[in-house]
């Protein structure tokens, strides 16, 4: 298909007001000025006020939105291959599409492993096929996620995947030789170790945050400390080779220190936090609702408090979603019995505002580089928007911040419902979405599969 036919279905934003100009935190975004964005061809192509609308454009009226370059997920479990009764990559990236996220990067714990080309190649051809976001598979460190041997690094580097990101979520990394290794092979090509900082002597049998609370119900305990010595060992030996390492879910006060301390002396280290743990804390595991139960562990409210004093002071650089879908059967059991993970994909955006932007703690324009540049960067995503501008690739999202509402199960999108925020009251919620040009949500309801694959292999057919 021609350029021609692709850009005749523009799309005229009129109205919204840019993320990147509301620099004050508890600003009134209402004082940004608005501006209209003309989308066609899968780009941004001309940006001003009072556009004229063109035959055949969609216009939507963006009057009392937020306009931020699309969201972007480091730490996204699709699941598939192996996991597809919790999710797959199709449902994966239409819950990724409702969140307002335009590109997620793929967790390697899938089965087989995401540790060779060929599976890192599987996952981003079923991502481009599907349309809804731009899939970026993580390599797996170590073969299996065993620790014991590292995984096909280079090849999964130079494969079509062009993988940046390692990891072996869901397990750490502890072999201190192999940890080594792993930065500097990724050193060699500008990759990055995304360290899961768990020590597994510390945490055997751990089913929540150790402390009084533990003692009193009854449950093993996992102690900060099993997470802050993983990060002060990984940050001194990211030192020492000079490589990028970057911490997932940052979870404890302590934690938060030592990120301070490697970052005061220069070394390249980035952190994640999830939204649920800047929000959720260790007092909801008293229902022994399993939905609480996640890796690692809600935690006390001092950490909560801690966790976004950080965003604030730019210790922590993004948030992440730590997407983690699993099967009912998974999670209606007993505490003990229950798999650790919850969803978050579709929540994300409602609970940063929540937390950190109503609260005074970022502003939209800090936001939008907690969920969006920043991600992209660490992850060396290749395409995104830099801004709202023309010439760029149209990976947006149209954000209502207005009002507040109980997070239901409608607004789960994917195929596992394990969220703990369901009955919640949120802030705000993400009213379009457009990737590559395309909407992928439209007034909140997803766009059909079919329309969205189609404009995908348009696209690619096109840049090809
Ligand atoms: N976060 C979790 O509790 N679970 C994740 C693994 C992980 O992120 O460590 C999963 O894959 O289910
Ligand atoms: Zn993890
Ligand atoms: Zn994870």
């Amino acid at each position: 298909m021609n350029a021609e036919h692709a850009s005749a279905s523009g799309i005229l934003i009129r109205g919204a007001r840019l993320a990147a100009d509301i620099t004050e935190r508890a600003g009134d975004h209402l004082a940004a000025p608005t501006v209209d964005l003309r989308i066609a061809g899968g780009r941004i192509v001309e940006r001003g006020t009072d556009l004229a609308a063109r035959e055949g454009e969609r216009v939507i009226d963006a009057t009392g939105l937020v306009a931020m370059t699309g969201l972007v997920d480091l730490h996204t479990h699709l699941r598939e291959p192996g996991g597809e009764q919790s999710e797959t990559v199709l449902t994966g990236t239409r819950a990724a599409a409702a969140g307002g996220f335009t590109s997620v990067f793929a967790m390697a714990n899938t089965m087989p492993v995401a540790d060779t080309a060929g599976v890192v190649e599987q996952v981003q051809a079923l991502g481009d096929a599907a349309g809804y976001a731009t899939v970026r598979p993580i390599g797996a460190v170590t073969e299996d996620l065993a620790g014991e041997r590292l995984s096909e690094i280079g090849a999964m580097a130079q494969s079509r995947a062009g993988v940046r990101v390692f990891s072996d979520d869901g397990k750490c990394v502890h072999d201190p030789l192999l940890m080594r290794r792993a930065l500097e092979y990724v050193k060699t090509f500008d990759g990055v170790i995304a360290q899961h900082a768990q020590d597994p002597r510390l945490t055997e049998g751990a089913q929540m945050n150790e402390g009084a609370l533990s003692s009193e119900l009854g449950l093993k305990g996992w102690p900060a400390v099993a997470e802050e010595s993983i990060i002060a060992r990984d940050v001194l030996l990211a030192e020492h080779v000079g490589a990028r390492l970057h911490i997932c879910h940052l979870s404890t006060a302590g934690s938060v220190e030592v990120i301070r301390w490697a970052k005061a002396r220069g070394v390249q280290v980035t952190a994640e936090v999830t939204p649920h743990h800047l929000i959720l804390t260790e007092e909801l595991v008293r229902s022994y609702d399993p939905r609480y139960k996640v890796n690692p562990p809600l935690r006390r409210n001092e950490d909560v408090v801690a966790l976004r004093q950080a965003v604030a002071d730019g210790v922590i650089d993004i948030i992440a979603t730590d997407h983690a879908p699993h099967p009912v059967e998974a999670k209606e059991c007993e505490w003990d019995a229950a798999a650790f993970g919850m969803v978050g994909l579709e929540s994300a955006l409602p609970i940063a505002l929540t937390t950190l932007v109503r609260e005074g703690h970022a502003s939209w324009a800090e936001l939008e580089h907690l969920l969006s540049h920043k991600p992209a960067q660490i992850g060396r995503l290749e395409g995104h928007p830099s801004a709202l501008q023309a010439g760029e690739v149209a990976d947006l999202v149209l954000v209502d911040p207005n009002g507040e509402s109980e997070f239901d199960l409608a607004r789960l999108r994917g195929l596992s419902v394990n969220s703990p925020f369901l009955g919640m009251t949120l802030a705000g919620h993400v009213a379009y979405t457009v990737r590559h040009g395309q909407l992928t949500l439209d007034q909140g309801e997803l766009v059909a599969a079919e329309v969205v694959a189609q404009a995908a292999k348009t696209a690619q057919a096109a840049q090809a």
